[in-house]
């Protein structure tokens, strides 16, 4: 057989940028991005694509050019996932949220050629791009200026090229995209959330989001045509790549700029939700509406992942009606890569035990080739004991192709045939993944380590508490305690002290688990894309000095 060799019959790039096509051919009529009033379907949103593209090309941006965008979740932020790659340059989603000084050290990074702005965004990116030292060369802007309250068309732009909806009106729709001349070549870069360091610019090439875009449907089992929710932050490594995998099942994107709880269930009943994505965050907050929560007409599909979710806030969310999906993954493997593959036998426990079970990271997807958890100093597999700590590493063809110009960073975490992750886990009898902490996040009390989440979600099962974390306090004797930040739902009435909450972990815990120091607070401090900011606590911690010497 050794004469069958790969011809250009069966060795096209893999690339998702093909899904938009067909999108437009079996759904073309059908919703494809709904925002307020406006609506589109898949014929307009494959011309509308196409237009960008052709526009992005005249603008003199080449192949491999990066271009970024600074949006919300908008219909045009939808379209620009498939127009930058589509005109050959790298789409850079960035982070709304930041401030001006990282834009600008990010933008910079890149090299971005041209940025797409929403009109909200206009003085931070103002400001990022005044930051640019002199005599260096800066992006061109376009003005996203779309929905009511946005400046009109013809509002001066200022320091803009034009609006995106020139572009789209001066694009081409016979313009033929710029299909990627091998599958490696590079597709999107992202920057990590920093939640643990400086962010890092992570680039994926069309093959590897072709696989997780596939992946990401078979996992969670979406079917064709799902209503889907946009809760989750497209820049947020590209939705994790739903995106694409919107295009692949002709689903409808419900778009929305900013929400709450009130308006998710709203949008819920008024689209008829099928599924939607969200950091355990989100769960919370659907959770904690003081009135109004009403269980859901229907079972409503929530996809968590990002941080670990404390089992009591599954069950809770469970408990109103929405099947929860628990996935784990990184801005490294573009999207989620490894899931709590759920068994039908499961459903007959009771539901505290099935929320625990849930609340386990799980098995690899389909398109990940493998998973382990390894002693990060001699690369072997620890014990499957559920107790045993060690490194998640992963291997597949999701795993990003590196960071940019970051070759030792690189070179750090993909190593041995495998990407290490920095996290912490457990690998149980059943081959189940259980992640306990980031490897920073490991509090070494008495030269024991101890789970900073295992402590966090004894926490969550008081029903005084809104949100907590768990972070290291300096301790002279034992070298760190734990040292817990809780912040109290409001309608909760008398509210426990800091005495009652750490009484409340001694009955649940093992005596050098429970925290040492509970500080009380109206917020913990969070990232962008919703996770707690531990190291932000770390530090707070460690200005309370050092807890009292004293036996546990
Ligand atoms: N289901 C989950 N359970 C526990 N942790 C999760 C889960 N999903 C993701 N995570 C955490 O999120 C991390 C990936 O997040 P992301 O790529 O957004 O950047 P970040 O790691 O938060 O930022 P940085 O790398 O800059 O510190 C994982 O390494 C893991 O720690």
């Amino acid at each position: 057989m050794e004469d069958l060799k790969p011809t250009s019959a069966n060795s096209s790039p893999l690339t998702p940028l093909g899904f938009l096509e067909r999108a437009a051919t079996v759904y073309g009529d059908c919703p494809s991005v709904i925002y307020g009033d406006t609506a589109y379907t898949w014929t307009q949103t494959h011309r509308r694509c196409l237009r960008v593209a052709s526009s992005i090309s005249s603008l003199g941006i080449k192949t491999g050019n990066v271009v970024s965008v600074l949006s919300p979740n908008i219909p045009a932020m939808y379209e620009l996932h498939f127009a930058v790659p589509m005109s050959g340059a790298i789409l850079n989603n960035i982070n709304t949220r930041l401030d001006s000084r990282t834009v600008s050290v990010l933008l910079r990074h890149s090299e971005s050629k041209l940025v797409f702005v929403d009109y909200e965004l206009r003085s931070l990116i103002l400001e990022a791009i005044s930051l640019f030292p002199q005599n260096t060369s800066s992006p061109r802007l376009v003005l996203i200026a779309g929905d009511s309250g946005a400046p009109s068309r013809a509002a001066p732009l200022d320091d803009f090229l034009c609006t995106y909806e020139d572009l789209v009106d001066r694009g081409d729709e016979g313009f033929e995209w710029v299909s990627p001349s091998n599958e490696w070549v590079p597709m999107t870069l992202n920057y990590t959330s920093g939640t643990t360091s400086s962010p890092k610019g992570v680039v994926h090439s069309h093959r590897g989001v072709f696989i997780i875009a596939v992946d990401s449907l078979i996992d969670w089992g979406v079917p064709k045509q799902p209503v889907y929710l946009w809760t989750l932050p497209m820049f947020h490594a590209n939705g994790w790549s739903y995106p694409y995998g919107m295009a692949a099942v002709g689903g409808a994107n419900i778009c929305v700029r900013k929400f709450d709880a009130q308006i998710i269930y709203s949008m819920i009943k008024r689209y008829r939700v099928t599924h939607m994505c969200g950091a355990p965050v989100v769960l919370n907050m659907l959770t904690n509406v003081p009135s109004g929560t009403e269980k859901l007409e229907y079972p409503v599909h929530i996809l968590t992942a990002g941080a670990p979710p404390p089992a009591p806030v599954l069950f809770r969310t469970e408990s109103l009606g929405f099947v929860v999906s628990h996935g784990y993954g990184l801005t490294e493997t573009a999207g989620l890569v490894v899931s709590c593959a759920w068994k039908r036998k499961w459903n007959l426990l009771p539901a505290t035990e099935r929320a625990r079970l849930k609340s386990r990271q799980g098995v690899r997807t389909v398109g990940l080739t493998r998973m382990d958890v390894v002693n990060p100093d001699s690369g072997l597999s620890v014990k499957r004991d559920g107790t045993s700590l060690g490194e998640v590493v992963l291997r597949g063809g999701c795993v990003m192709l590196g960071y940019l110009k970051d070759q030792s960073g690189t070179a750090k975490c993909m190593k041995d045939g495998w990407f290490y992750t920095g996290d912490v886990g457990v690998m149980h009898p059943d081959g189940y993944l259980e992640i306990k902490d980031r490897s920073k996040d490991v509090i070494i009390s008495g030269g024991e380590n101890l789970s900073s989440v295992e402590v966090e979600s004894v926490l969550y099962t008081n029903p005084a508490v809104n949100e907590a974390a768990v972070v290291a306090r300096p301790d002279e004797f034992w070298g760190e305690t734990p040292c817990a930040f809780v912040s109290l739902k409001s309608e909760v009435r008398p509210k426990p002290t800091e005495k009652e909450i750490i009484e409340y972990c001694r009955k649940k815990l093992p005596k050098y688990m429970v925290p040492k120091t509970v500080v009380l607070t109206d917020e913990l401090p969070k990232t962008s894309t919703g996770k707690i900011q531990k190291f932000v606590l770390r530090e707070m911690a460690k200005g309370l000095g050092s807890s009292r010497p004293s036996r546990m």
